[in-house]
């Protein structure tokens, strides 16, 4: 274990964090999710992979908030959050990242995983910030500690001094990754993470996902294209096709399934 103690790792219940049942979509006479169901437990990485157009992209944006489906609902733990926009899930511990990096460019990759961290500081004037001094100095030292924490635990120490907007695109996504773990994200939408990666990127960032994971309880749903990653590093894969769900399991139960190998991976797998 590190010394961070954000997330829900400790003393949260193990049912599901996120689900979605009956997830319906259309865009004129395209359906582009029909029924769609999906559960999501703490700590868990789960795939979720199909040929394009089969709606991937769609769930996440339901998921997350920026599409609100024709039918059917999203619970964040167990409340029915459908109706909630972006905003309101992510101050929720619901985090996405896209493909273009989301971090701010003129700022170190260290204050970067700062700033993310809530402020409580603040309010009363002059004589509250003499009176609440020692206890405001001694959280800074905290959330600095934290974000040097993360890093260290994310193998991206080496980064801290470095200016964010500097970083190639997959170092950048890794912070993107770390800092949602700091700001404590219990649940993290991750869109085509391993794209434009080399391998030895490959490898850190399915090092920084099971830290989010295995150390901070994030439950990660993630959609890529690289099958080899998505078997390594899923416990659990959801494949969609023509917006419906075609099978759900083991890598090693989709990867043999005949279904999954006509629809996407074909015949070798
Ligand atoms: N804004 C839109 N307007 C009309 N049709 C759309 C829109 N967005 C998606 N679609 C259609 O909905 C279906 C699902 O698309 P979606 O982008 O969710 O698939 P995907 O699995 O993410 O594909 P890819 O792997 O290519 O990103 C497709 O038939 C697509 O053409």
């Amino acid at each position: 274990m590190t010394g961070i103690a954000t997330g829900p790792a400790a003393g949260r219940a193990t049912g599901p964090v996120l689900e979605a049942a009956g997830i319906g979509v259309r865009f004129g006479g395209v359906r582009a999710l029909d029924g769609v169901g999906l559960t999501l437990r703490p700590g868990e990485v789960c795939g979720l992979i199909g040929p394009n157009g089969a709606g991937k992209t769609t769930l996440f944006d339901v998921l997350s908030g920026i599409r609100r489906p024709d039918a059917g609902r999203v619970l964040l733990d167990g409340e029915d959050v459908t109706r909630r926009s972006p905003v309101w899930r992510a101050r929720h511990g619901m985090r996405r990242t896209f493909q273009r990096q989301q971090l701010f460019g003129q700022l170190t990759v260290a204050d970067n995983l700062l700033v993310a961290q809530e402020w409580r500081g603040g309010g009363g004037g002059l004589a509250a910030d003499l009176v609440a001094a020692p206890t405001r100095r001694a959280y800074e030292r905290r959330r600095r500690a934290r974000a040097a924490e993360m890093l260290r635990a994310c193998g991206l120490e080496s980064l801290a001094g470095s200016y964010a907007g500097t970083l190639p695109v997959g170092q950048a996504r890794m912070v993107e990754l770390a800092r949602a773990g700091v700001e404590g994200a219990r649940v993290v939408l991750l869109d085509e993470p391993a794209s434009g990666m080399t391998d030895d990127e490959i490898g850190q960032l399915k090092a920084v996902v099971r830290h989010l994971t295995d150390q901070q309880g994030c439950a990660v749903l993630l959609v890529e294209h690289n099958v080899a990653f998505v078997m390594d590093l899923c416990s659990r894969i959801v494949v969609l096709d023509l917006g419906t769900r075609l099978a759900e399991g083991t890598p090693a139960a989709v990867r043999a399934d005949p279904a999954v190998r006509d629809a996407y991976l074909g015949p070798a797998g």
